[in-house]
């Protein structure tokens, strides 16, 4: 007996020794605040049952920065909605352990050299590289929806909108990376569906072997070309064909180069994701249909040169086109609503960050920290009404805080970071255009999409699940050209 209680008094000692060794940590003089969490598991429970509603909570409290532990990770979050600059320029913000993490935990390769693949690969998503790509990607659009819907003017089709949206538009962002090809892409948005249910536990860094689905769709996934066989094309994209010839210089092998074009694919799905969200609130809404319908056909009213026929093809320049008041609009609101994007890095060194108000804080060497952007996006302080879709509420409208003072990115969708920004948004303008300008669209009676937030920390929420809708061909339009 005096044994037991011996062995069982070593226990306790022990597991109270391992819960501050690994769990509690004790606030130093400048370091944020940390909010009153369960003293095993911190704050993850409410984090992810609802991030957003957790972040305005501990805002309310504990002001514009605060940190969190999910388990035994500290993570200082800025809510200063003037904070997005001076985060990006704190040079010991470092986003490359993360990126790293991404690389290993859900692609399974390390970059030999990242800094040198992203900058090279990111200047062939900008001027005529990006043209090109660009006009590829109207072609295979085009193409896409040829092959792949029924487009009737007498009868409506019905289909599921994300399923829609995948056989046109992941169809032809899949056949603009990797070139012309015949390959099932339903197949590949189907395993890469089942592979991002698991993005955030692999991210955080559990076994793959854990999640039987995922290993199977990766499976999928990995079925690529060999990287030789991908240079050859003529129609590949500059930026994939970069990258994996500046991999190959760096000696890294063909399965490495493989899930590296996933990650591509990846940030492709991203533009999916918000096109199908795009097109789903334009059809929830039925002024922002009539507005959007009616910005387009001033448009191609005031491009035309004989009204009266409709042989006529309408050219547009991807300026005119980033530049349509009424799509920017919704496209800006559908990231506010849309986007689950986390800005995370990892602090090289005790840091001493100061906010907009002047107010310096010191930030632990070791930790993570992080802008959160859907808790920005939704702050009841700058948009009114924050979780109703405005179709025009970024029409020549400023956002300011509580103090007046104007803030410089209200929607943060991107980070900082991503090279690919201006690339993906004119894929996405030109994608809602094109289909508006060809089909008419319907929801089922009663379908309605809801964003699934337990995929917070993706880009792009993607929806609970698919909606019913019908369409069909309109007549009498002019086919629109991209220049
Ligand atoms: C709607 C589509 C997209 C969304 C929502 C998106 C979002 C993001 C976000 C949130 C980041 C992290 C940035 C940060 O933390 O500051 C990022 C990084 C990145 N994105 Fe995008 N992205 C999209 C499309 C693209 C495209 C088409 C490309 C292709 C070139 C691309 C290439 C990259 C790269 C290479 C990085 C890593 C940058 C670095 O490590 O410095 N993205 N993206």
């Amino acid at each position: 007996m005096a044994v037991f209680m011996w062995l069982a008094a070593l226990l306790s000692v022990t597991l109270i020794g391992a819960y501050f060794k690994i769990f509690y940590r004790k606030r130093r003089p400048g370091e944020p605040t940390i909010a009153d969490g369960h003293f095993l598991w911190g704050n993850g429970e409410e984090f992810n049952t609802h991030a957003v509603e957790f972040l305005h909570k501990c805002k309310k409290t504990l002001g514009n920065i605060f940190t969190i532990r999910l388990l035994n990770q500290h993570l200082t979050i800025v809510m200063d909605p003037h904070a997005y600059e001076s985060f990006h320029k704190q040079k010991e913000f470092d986003f490359d352990p993360i990126q790293k993490q991404v690389n290993m935990n859900v692609f399974s390769f390390e970059l030999k050299d990242s800094q040198k693949l992203i900058k090279g690969a990111s200047k062939m998503v900008r001027g005529n590289y990006m043209a090109n790509s660009v006009q590829n990607f109207v072609n295979n659009v085009h193409l896409a929806t040829e092959e792949n819907l029924i487009c009737n003017k007498d009868e409506w089709s019905q289909d599921g909108l994300r399923l829609f949206c995948a056989k046109t538009m992941f169809d032809s962002l899949y056949q603009t990376l990797f070139g012309r090809a015949e390959v099932n892409t339903l197949k590949m948005y189907h395993d890469f569906e089942v592979y991002h249910k698991y993005f955030n536990f692999l991210w955080l860094g559990l076994p793959r072997k854990m999640f039987p689905q995922a290993c199977k769709a990766l499976e999928g996934l990995v079925q690529q070309p060999t990287p030789d066989e991908l240079i050859k094309r003529d129609d590949i994209s500059e930026y994939m064909r970069t990258a994996i010839k500046m991999l190959q210089d760096l000696d890294q092998t063909d399965s490495e180069i493989i899930g590296h074009n996933l990650v591509y694919l990846h940030v492709n799905y991203n533009t999916f994701r918000v096109g199908f969200w795009v097109l789903e609130y334009i059809l929830q809404h039925p002024e922002a249909y009539g507005a959007i319908m009616e910005e387009i056909d001033d448009m191609v009213y005031a491009k035309s040169s004989n009204n009266n026929s409709t042989e006529e093809d309408v050219s547009i320049t991807t300026h005119e086109l980033e530049r349509l008041p009424v799509l920017e609009s919704i496209v800006q609101e559908t990231f506010r609503l849309s986007s689950g994007v986390f800005m995370v890095r990892y602090v090289n060194g005790d840091t001493w960050y100061t906010l907009s108000d002047g107010s310096k804080h010191l930030i632990r060497d070791g930790d993570r920290v992080a802008i959160y952007p859907p808790a920005l996006h939704k702050d009841p302080e700058v948009f009114e009404n924050p979780n109703e879709f405005k179709y025009d509420r970024f029409i020549d409208a400023k956002f300011h805080d509580k103090n007046g003072a104007e803030i410089k990115h209200p929607i943060i969708g991107f980070g900082s970071l991503c090279p690919g920004k201006r690339y993906a948004l004119i894929q996405l303008k030109w994608f809602v255009l094109y289909m508006l300008n060809r089909f008419e669209f319907e929801h089922l009676e009663g379908e309605k999409a809801e964003l699934d937030f337990q995929y917070h920390g993706h880009e792009i929420i993607p929806p609970k699940k698919d909606v019913q809708i019908r369409y069909r061909e309109l007549s009498n339009r002019r086919t629109l050209c991209l220049e």
